[in-house]
């Protein structure tokens, strides 16, 4: 009987490693591929992942960047190389067509025993400047495609290529009225929706519960906190809080008239192509890299955005930048509506079924 056509997803860490492959795996299970996901024993990918019906998931071990002194950077290259090891098996035993890598530290093995294997593996980087684990895998890679465009000139020529961003296509489905009843909310009074990223942010938290009372005069808030983060003691009319929000969220953003949030890539394409209004206040760079910095700043350029960054970031600065986005809002949809996102998604799978 003829084998199905393979691919193996790769990537986790933080749900930013993951929305991507969410978004192309439906695409490869309707074409009658098998579908395959490596990741790691207890991320956020396995969550997000196992649940689906038709992907086969698989454990390795993984290394994890730390921006601190800890005794456990010391035991992962060890980790890495067991999670290479694993790669190896494992692909032996798949034998996959193709590989896709979302990036984060579980995709550095599989990239490196994709290439020992002479499989083509294809490595996606959706910031503005790559990240540590996307950089270790780009010499094994095929090629390295781009969701800014400005990131080229950080790439490796021969095999970089811009794609634009991938977005899930079910969060373009969402239907407000079921977003404000999810939420309890009235209709006819502005909702805000505050996302810290997919792990919450401590600093947006702090900067919203500070100012509740103010902001619930003029708008309603859905409030993402991240895991263990939702403080049980605040209980207002129009405000609701998450720790992390899967199905609904295309509903909850249905219903959004504005999003403050930090400036991970993925969560900043998709207000974009919902055409919501955004004020971003980028991780800093004392916790990062400053990738979200430039993120931010690449979409203020263009008009999608206003921004505060964390040194400047006060009650005032708050309250004034998102009094101005409400004031500035049609003009921004304005300028939103004139992107064209040039059907990334199609393209991006018509490479990995073509190996173009
Ligand atoms: C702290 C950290 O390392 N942050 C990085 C991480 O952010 P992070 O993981 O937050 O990544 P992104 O903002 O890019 O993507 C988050 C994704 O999670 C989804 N989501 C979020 C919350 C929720 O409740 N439900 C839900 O589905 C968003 O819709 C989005 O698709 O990866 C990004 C992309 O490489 C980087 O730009 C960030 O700097």
């Amino acid at each position: 009987m003829k084998k199905n056509k393979t691919i193996v997803f790769t990537g986790g860490g933080t749900a930013g490693h993951v929305v991507v492959n969410l978004a192309l795996i439906p695409e490869f299970i309707k074409d009658g591929w098998d579908v395959h996901y490596i990741g790691s024993h207890a991320g956020i990918e396995k969550d997000l992942i196992t649940p689906l019906e038709k992907v086969t998931y698989h454990s390795i071990s993984t290394g994890k960047l730390r921006r601190y002194f800890d005794k456990e950077n010391f035991k992962d290259p060890f980790r890495v190389l067991k999670g290479t090891w694993q790669s190896l098996r494992l692909l032996r035993k798949i034998k996959p067509n193709v590989i896709f890598s979302k990036g984060g530290f579980v995709a550095v093995p599989v990239v490196t025993a994709a290439k020992l294997k002479g499989i083509p593996a294809y490595v996606h980087e959706s910031d503005y400047t790559p990240g540590l684990a996307n950089k270790l895998a780009f010499p094994f890679a095929k090629k390295v495609l781009a969701t800014f465009p400005e990131t080229m000139k950080f790439l490796p020529e021969k095999k970089a290529e811009w794609i634009g961003a991938i977005i899930r296509e079910e969060l373009f489905q969402g239907k407000k009225e079921k977003g404000l009843q999810i939420c309890d909310f009235v209709s006819g009074k502005p909702v805000i929706l505050i996302m810290g990223g997919s792990t919450g942010s401590q600093k947006l938290n702090d900067i919203i519960r500070d100012n509740l009372d103010q902001l619930l005069k003029n708008f309603q808030i859905i409030h993402i906190c991240g895991k263990g983060k939702v403080d049980e003691t605040i209980k207002k009319f129009g405000y609701i809080q998450f720790e992390y929000v899967k199905d609904e969220l295309k509903d909850l953003l249905a219903a959004t008239d504005l999003v403050v949030s930090r400036a991970g890539s993925n969560s900043i394409y998709e207000f974009l192509a919902l055409h919501k209004p955004m004020l971003l206040i980028p991780l800093s760079k004392q916790a990062s890299r400053g990738d979200q910095i430039l993120n931010a700043n690449s979409f203020k350029k263009q008009g999608f955005a206003s921004v505060i960054e964390e040194e400047q970031l006060t009650e005032e600065s708050f309250l004034n930048e998102l009094t101005n986005l409400w004031d500035e809002k049609d003009t921004i949809i304005d300028k939103m509506q004139e992107y064209k996102s040039d059907k990334t998604k199609e393209k991006v799978i018509e490479m990995l079924k073509h190996l173009n």
